[in-house]
């Protein structure tokens, strides 16, 4: 049997909590993980206003109580005085992996200019890897699938290829990919047989 993995999805916007318009990441965050991950999974849903404190404890509810492996935000990275997310989650986390923020501006890069604006970050606490996406709903699939050419070939990979092998390696479930999808990557002695 496999572990099923706990991903918290955390969308963080003052708008969409107090209702004025809907709230378009976190079904964006849950349909893009049900196309990606074919090992078992389940959702830990949030939606939070742009607000310091609350994200903080939100995370660590997700990290600490819940026991996510993994948590998304999407929301609050930008440079407007509201925009918290990152200095929440830098807060929240014991080592940051800045590779993961540079990437995800240079992918972002490929789609708008202001990807730039974007200070996204991502960060481990204890068994969770905590990763920020802009609030833009289709930066989501932008940022974790990455861009393809108009034959549907990857030609600037998603981020999310290095995610489970990161989860791998703070102990977390062995989680496992649609690779037409992404295609995790994980070095050879790192890979297990698929069980089916
Ligand atoms: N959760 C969301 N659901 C739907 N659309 C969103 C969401 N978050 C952001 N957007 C869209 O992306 C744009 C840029 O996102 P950004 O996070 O900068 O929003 P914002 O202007 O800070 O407002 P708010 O925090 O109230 O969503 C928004 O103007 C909105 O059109
Ligand atoms: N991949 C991708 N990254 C993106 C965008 C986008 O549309 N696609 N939007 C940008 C914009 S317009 C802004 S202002 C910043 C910050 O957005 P946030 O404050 O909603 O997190 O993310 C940027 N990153």
């Amino acid at each position: 049997m496999k572990a099923e993995a706990v991903i918290g999805l955390v969308s963080v916007s003052d708008r969409a909590s107090q209702g004025v318009y809907e709230d378009r990441g976190l079904p964006a965050l849950e349909a893009w993980l049900s196309r990606a991950l074919v090992s078992p999974w389940r959702a830990e849903k949030r939606l939070i206003p742009d607000e310091r404190p609350v994200i903080e404890r939100t995370l660590i509810e997700l990290a600490d109580e819940l026991g996510c492996c993994l948590v998304f935000t999407t929301g609050g990275t930008g440079p407007a005085p509201r925009d918290v997310t990152p200095e929440a989650t830098l807060a929240v986390g014991e080592k940051e992996l800045p590779g993961f923020g540079e990437e995800m501006r240079r992918i972002g890069l490929r789609f708008v200019p202001t990807a730039i604006l974007s200070r996204q970050v991502a960060v481990i606490r204890g068994r969770t890897l905590i990763v920020n996406l802009p609030g833009q709903p289709k930066s989501i699939q932008e940022t974790l699938e990455g861009l393809r050419d108009a034959d549907g070939k990857v030609i600037h990979a998603g981020i999310f290829a290095a995610i489970p092998y990161a989860i791998d390696l703070i102990g977390g479930p062995y989680l496992e990919t649609d690779p037409a999808v992404v295609a995790a990557f994980r070095p050879k002695s790192a890979v297990k047989p698929s069980q089916g």
